[in-house]
């Protein structure tokens, strides 16, 4: 694979709405605790492995069209997570390795593919910029029914966004683990700030 590449109009336009429409009426859907490179921004996450496809596609079957299209055949874990950015968000330059919270040895996903399902008008901001050890390889305007594939071991951030309106991208980290890998990886979970116990979660009074 090319660094990365887009596929541009890649699903009809009514399945956009459609996942617009579900992930903001998703429980699970909150301001996100992902870390501190995400700035200002709402998702969840849901972690699998492809042994659990199924059950993704029976509890969020508005991802389904997604992850036919999307998932690569060589891949066996994955991350995907719903992000949503408005005025002001922005991401932080990061590798994705959201994995590693479950297995420390996990490199980095062979790829990540992001379709951007909503974006506001004449957006100012909100660039996905590509980077290879500082060499800046793209800075990618999202434009609405993209689907990109980006080499999962590149830095990466995204602008902050100047413009009212939502950036709504549907990602998806896909990883390519060993046997033994796979056994630390949970089968189906999901991760939200929502989700999380009364003890876990964070208060500041
Ligand atoms: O929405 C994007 O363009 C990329 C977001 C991102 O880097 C991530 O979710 O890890
Ligand atoms: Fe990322």
């Amino acid at each position: 694979m090319k660094r990365y590449q887009q596929q541009f109009n890649a699903f009809p336009s009514d399945y956009l709405n459609n996942l617009w429409g579900e992930i903001h009426a998703c429980p699970y859907f909150a301001i996100n605790n992902l870390n501190r490179d995400f700035v200002g921004t709402k998702g969840f996450s849901v972690v699998f492995t492809r042994s659990h496809l199924f059950k993704v596609e029976q509890q969020f079957p508005y991802f389904k069209p997604y992850l036919d299209l999307a998932l690569q055949t060589n891949c066996n874990a994955f991350y995907l997570n719903p992000l949503l950015l408005k005025e002001g968000s922005r991401v932080d330059p990061h590798i994705d390795r959201s994995l590693r919270s479950y297995c420390k040895t996990v490199e980095p996903p062979a790829v990540v593919s992001v379709l951007y399902v909503r974006v506001p008008p004449d957006m100012e901001g909100g660039e996905l910029v590509l980077r290879s050890h500082k060499r800046q390889l793209g800075q990618i305007k999202p434009q609405i029914n993209t689907l990109l594939y980006f080499q999962g071991d590149l830095t990466h951030s995204v602008n902050a966004v100047k413009t009212s309106g939502n950036r709504l991208s549907l990602v998806c980290e896909q990883y390519s683990l060993s046997e033994a890998e796979l056994q630390e990886i949970p089968e189906f979970t999901v991760e939200s700030r929502v989700a999380q116990s009364p003890k876990k979660s964070r208060r500041y009074t």
